[in-house]
């Protein structure tokens, strides 16, 4: 992060004296917490559910929030913490809004980045002596400043915070082999569960058990930091005008998503606030949108926790998996020239409504080519990167229709996957044992199925294009082969 930016940052922070952490008792977690000359005791519950932040549906916390921003120097707002249809909480017009209006002005001392101030100084020396990178460092600056509650400056704030932000984060392994055996999004899910618990296991070695009074496991542990990576995956946004720094923007991370709209939040050097700009007008009443990024239906599910209605998000992709065929007598060969390019067996491609990336192209040409061709492979490997800056199509018309075979191949098997799961072969069922957990099930089983229904959606688009062209090849092929034996017969 830019040292320029951080003077930046830190000379905008509030000013009020950090909290000192006393050792606590052996029966719960006892803070003594010395702020600004008051003295506010905290008591944090025993392991269990996190006790931060208030049910994603209740909007008393956010009124809280709200009161709280402006009377900490947020400017009036065009627009309000409301119930919603879509997303259940979010921002809806009070006054006429105009396209091309800067909304919000929120000032850099009302966000959190890497570098705000810890009420527990201490804490956050020790993280920053050990060069805890951004991600980690604020996953342990919420959890710190929760568990101090109202005696943290932020206590407004992270009140109105969804108690369980409902990414994948928040599936179980059984679920995520349940319902979404068939997208390759449940392997992403695996990957970042492993990431975000090898995080955790890796602050606690090298920090949190060298200064348990800092950072004792009752309150720095698995669940919270569950709860806070959930916080960050679905609300920390990247500022691209101050040098991409990560924030979380109060109010500002109110804004559900839309994928028809194409307005993004940044900082605003003109005000000195996180704006941004409406690219269609609303009235009162209406709610407004901005864009989380051009995403999938897949990674709003994994981060964010809701899959767009049907249809309606241009930006959505497929992944589909290749590999290359273990008894292929170039393996070996074909796998060095992948590797050599940062690829591997198998690898995944983005599969669009609108087609697909020239590098599957180039992948489904090295895994079908044949010895004969070796002299290519390292081309195809390197096409098939998206490293390469010559983004070139490759062609390689004695092995195209093999190659479209060998995707169409790859598209069938994975239709089949979604077809068993979708049309009831596949189990979606598991023991109910209260109320809460069969809502649970119904939610994730109407999120997977909606996931499912727009991913094989594509790979059936994809299937009837690949089925075309080689019908169109074979047909070609048929009326080449007529007119030579045409001529033949005319020669003879
Ligand atoms: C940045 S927060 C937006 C505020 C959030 N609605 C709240 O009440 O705290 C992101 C979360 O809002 C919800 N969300 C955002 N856009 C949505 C949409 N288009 N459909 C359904 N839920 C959405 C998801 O739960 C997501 O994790």
């Amino acid at each position: 992060m830019a040292e320029a930016s951080r003077s930046f940052y830190t000379s905008l922070l509030p000013r009020h004296s950090p909290p000192t952490l006393r050792p606590r008792h052996r029966l719960g977690f006892r803070v003594r917490c010395s702020l600004s000359g008051r003295s506010t005791a905290v008591v944090a519950e025993e392991a269990g559910p996190v006790p931060w932040g208030c049910d994603v549906d209740s909007v008393g916390n956010a009124s809280a929030l709200q009161r709280w921003l402006s009377e900490s120097g947020l400017p009036p707002q065009k627009m309000g913490i409301e119930r919603v249809d879509v997303g259940e909480r979010g921002l809806v017009a009070l006054k006429n809004i105009r396209k091309g209006e800067k909304l919000l002005f929120v000032p850099p001392s009302l966000v959190i980045t890497a570098d705000s101030k810890w009420s527990c100084q201490e804490a956050g020396d020790v993280l920053r002596k050990s060069f805890v990178p951004d991600w980690p460092l604020l996953a342990t600056y919420l959890i710190s400043e929760a568990s101090l509650k109202d005696a943290s400056r932020w206590y407004n704030y992270i009140s109105a915070l969804p108690r369980q932000p409902y990414s994948l984060l928040y599936w179980t392994r059984s679920e995520l082999d349940m319902y979404l055996v068939a997208s390759q999004i449940r392997e992403r899910a695996i990957e970042r569960i492993t990431d975000v618990t090898a995080t955790y296991n890796d602050l606690r070695l090298r920090i949190f058990s060298k200064h348990p009074q800092l950072f004792p496991e009752e309150i720095f542990n698995m669940e919270t930091f569950k709860w806070s990576f959930g916080i960050l995956f679905s609300r920390l946004v990247r500022l691209p005008s101050m040098d991409g720094k990560v924030a979380l923007v109060p109010l500002a991370d109110m804004l559900n998503h839309s994928s028809e709209v194409e307005t993004f939040l940044d900082y605003d050097k003109a005000s000195q606030g996180i704006v941004f700009t409406t690219d269609r007008p609303y009235q009162p009443g209406e709610q407004v949108f901005i864009s989380y990024g051009k995403k999938s239906n897949g990674e709003l599910l994994l981060s964010y926790g809701f899959v767009p209605k049907e249809g309606s998000n241009p930006n959505d992709s497929v992944d589909l998996s290749f590999s290359l065929n273990k008894s292929d007598k170039c393996y070996k060969e074909k796998l060095e020239a992948l590797q050599k390019y940062g690829l591997s067996t198998p690898h995944r491609f983005p599969l669009r409504i609108t087609g697909w990336p020239l590098e599957l192209m180039a992948y489904a040409y090295l895994a079908v080519s044949p010895p004969s061709m070796r002299p290519q492979f390292e081309e195809m490997a390197a096409a098939a990167s998206s490293k390469t800056n010559t983004k070139k199509a490759l062609k390689y018309p004695e092995i195209e229709e093999q190659t479209l075979q060998f995707i169409l191949d790859c598209c069938e098997s994975s239709i089949s996957k979604y077809t068993k799961i979708l049309e009831g072969g596949g189990s979606l069922e598991s023991v109910i044992t209260s109320p809460k957990q069969a809502n649970r099930k119904l939610l994730l089983r109407q999120l997977a199925f909606d996931l499912c229904n727009s991913e094989r959606r594509i790979l059936f688009r994809a299937q009837y294009i690949l089925r075309r062209r080689l019908r169109d090849m074979k047909t070609g092929e048929l009326r080449a082969l007529t007119i030579m034996n045409g001529f033949r017969k005319l020669f003879k």
